[in-house]
C-alpha cells in the first residue's frame, strides 16, 4: 500500500512539473519566435533611399536583374557593327542584337555627354522599365560599364510608322482599318503615359518615327521617358527635346511642356495618318502648303474628305470624318481647348459622342515659305529633331 502511495505522489509531482514547464516554455517560445521574425525583418530590410526611387528590396533586386553586362551586348550586336545598325537618332545610334537565348533586342547607345550620375540613371531605368503597356515599346534593361550607357529594348520587326506612311509604294499596305487601329493604339499608349501609369510621363517627342510596329502592325510608342533617362527632369528644365512640326506652339516658343503639348503632337500625327502627308517636309509644304492650314481650310469649307489619302477613301466616311475632327481638336492653338487623351480615347471609341467644334489650329496661315518653327537650326527642317538648350 505504501509503495502504491509513493508512486501516486510521484505521478502527482510529475504532473505539477509538466504544467510548470509548459507555463514557462510557451511564453518564452512565443517571445523567441517573435524576436526572430523582427530580427529577420530588420536584417533583410536594407535602408530605403528616400531621395531616390528605390522604394523596396524588390526594386533593388529588379534593378540588378535589369542590368546587362557589356560583353553580352557586344556579342549580341556583333560589337556594334555597321551591319547591325538600325539607325541614328537624337540620342545616339540604335543596333539590332540577338541574345544567347535567341531573343532579339534593339540597343540604344546613348551619347557620352550625359551629366547624370550612375545612380540616377539606374533609378530612371527602373522606373521607365515599369511602364508596360501593349502600345509601348518595352524597355528590357540597361548596361552601364566603362563610359557606355546602353538601353536595351524589345526589337520591333516592322520598322516605324513614317516608313509606311510617307513612302508612296508601301503606303498602300496601310488600309483604313489598319490606320484606325494605329490611331486608337497610339491614343491608348499615350493615355497610359499621361494618366494610368505610376508616373505621369509627358513624351515630348511624339512623331511618326517614334511609333514602331510589331508583327501584326500594332503601334508601339518608343522613346518615352527619354527626358528622364537623360537628365534630372524638373518642371523648370532648360532642355528642349522635340521635333519641328510636331511641337506645340507653347513648347516650341517658350519651352512649356505638358500633357497638352503631347496631345498637340498626337493631333499632328493623326492628320499625317489620314492624309499621308508629312507635316514638316518642305517638299510636301510646297505641294499642300502647311498641313494644319490645309486640313483646317478644307474642314471650314466642308470639303474635309478631300484631304484624305486616296489609299483609304474606301474607309467608312463617319470614322474618317471623326478622326479628322479629333485631329483638329488636338492641334488647336490654345492648349486649354485641346482634349485630354482620356477624352480622345472616348471620342475614338464611341459613335454617339458629340464633339465640340474645333477652333483654328496653331501655325494657321503661316507663311509656307518659312520654316514650321521659330528656331534657327542648321539641320534640314525635313528631319529636324532637336535636343537643345532653351534660349530663354
Ligand atoms: N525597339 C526597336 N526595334 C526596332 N527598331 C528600332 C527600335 N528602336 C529604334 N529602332 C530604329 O532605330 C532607328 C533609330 O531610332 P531612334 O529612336 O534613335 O531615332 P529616331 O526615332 O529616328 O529619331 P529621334 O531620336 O529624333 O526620335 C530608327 O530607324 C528606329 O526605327
Amino acid at each position: 500500500m505504501e509503495c502504491l502511495h509513493e508512486n501516486r505522489n510521484l505521478v502527482y509531482a510529475g504532473k505539477i512539473n509538466t504544467s510548470k514547464v509548459i507555463a514557462i516554455v510557451v511564453p518564452v517560445g512565443v517571445f523567441a519566435i517573435l524576436l526572430m521574425i523582427v530580427c529577420i525583418y530588420f536584417t533583410l530590410r536594407k535602408p530605403t533611399k528616400r531621395d531616390g526611387y528605390y522604394e523596396s528590396d524588390t526594386d533593388i533586386v529588379n534593378a540588378e536583374s535589369l542590368e546587362y553586362d557589356l560583353e553580352t551586348i557586344k556579342a549580341a550586336t556583333n560589337n556594334f557593327s555597321d551591319e547591325n545598325k538600325l539607325g541614328h537618332g537624337g540620342f545616339g545610334s540604335v543596333y539590332k542584337g540577338k541574345l544567347d537565348n535567341q531573343h532579339q533586342i534593339a540597343v540604344k547607345r546613348l551619347s557620352k555627354d550625359s551629366s547624370q550620375g550612375d545612380l540616377e540613371f539606374k533609378n530612371e531605368v527602373l522606373l521607365v522599365a515599369k511602364l508596360q503597356h501593349r502600345n509601348l515599346v518595352r524597355l528590357l534593361g540597361f548596361c552601364l560599364e566603362k563610359r557606355e550607357r546602353l538601353l536595351i529594348y524589345e526589337f520591333l520587326p516592322n520598322k516605324s510608322l513614317d516608313y509606311f506612311l510617307f513612302d508612296p509604294f508601301v503606303q498602300k499596305s496601310l488600309d483604313w482599318e489598319r490606320r484606325y487601329r494605329i490611331i486608337a493604339g497610339i491614343a491608348k499608349g499615350l493615355l497610359y503615359l499621361h494618366e494610368d501609369s505610376r508616373l505621369r510621363i509627358v513624351h515630348r517627342d511624339l512623331k511618326a518615327s517614334n511609333i514602331l510596329l510589331d508583327e501584326e502592325m500594332n503601334p508601339k510608342i518608343s522613346d518615352f521617358g527619354m527626358a528622364r533617362l537623360l537628365e534630372q527632369t524638373h518642371d523648370n528644365t532648360k532642355r528642349i527635346v522635340g521635333t519641328y512640326g510636331y511641337m506645340a506652339p507653347e513648347y516650341e516658343r517658350y519651352g512649356h511642356f505638358s500633357v497638352k503639348s503631347d496631345v498637340f503632337s498626337f493631333g499632328v500625327l493623326v492628320l499625317e495618318i489620314l492624309t499621308g502627308v508629312k507635316n514638316n517636309s518642305i517638299r510636301q509644304q510646297e505641294k499642300f502648303g502647311h498641313l494644319l492650314t490645309f486640313v483646317w481650310k478644307n474642314w471650314k469649307e466642308g470639303t474635309a474628305l478631300n484631304v484624305v489619302d486616296p489609299t483609304i477613301c474606301e474607309g467608312p466616311r463617319n470614322e474618317i470624318m471623326k478622326c479628322i475632327h479629333v485631329g483638329l481638336l488636338c492641334v488647336q492653338e490654345n492648349a486649354d481647348e485641346r482634349p485630354t487623351m482620356a477624352a480622345v480615347v472616348i471620342m475614338l471609341s464611341s459613335n454617339s459622342t458629340t464633339l465640340p467644334s474645333p477652333s483654328h489650329p496653331a501655325f494657321y496661315m503661316i507663311d509656307t515659305s518659312c520654316s514650321a518653327g521659330t528656331h534657327s537650326v542648321e539641320a534640314s527642317i525635313n528631319e529636324a529633331s532637336i535636343t537643345e538648350i532653351d534660349p530663354r
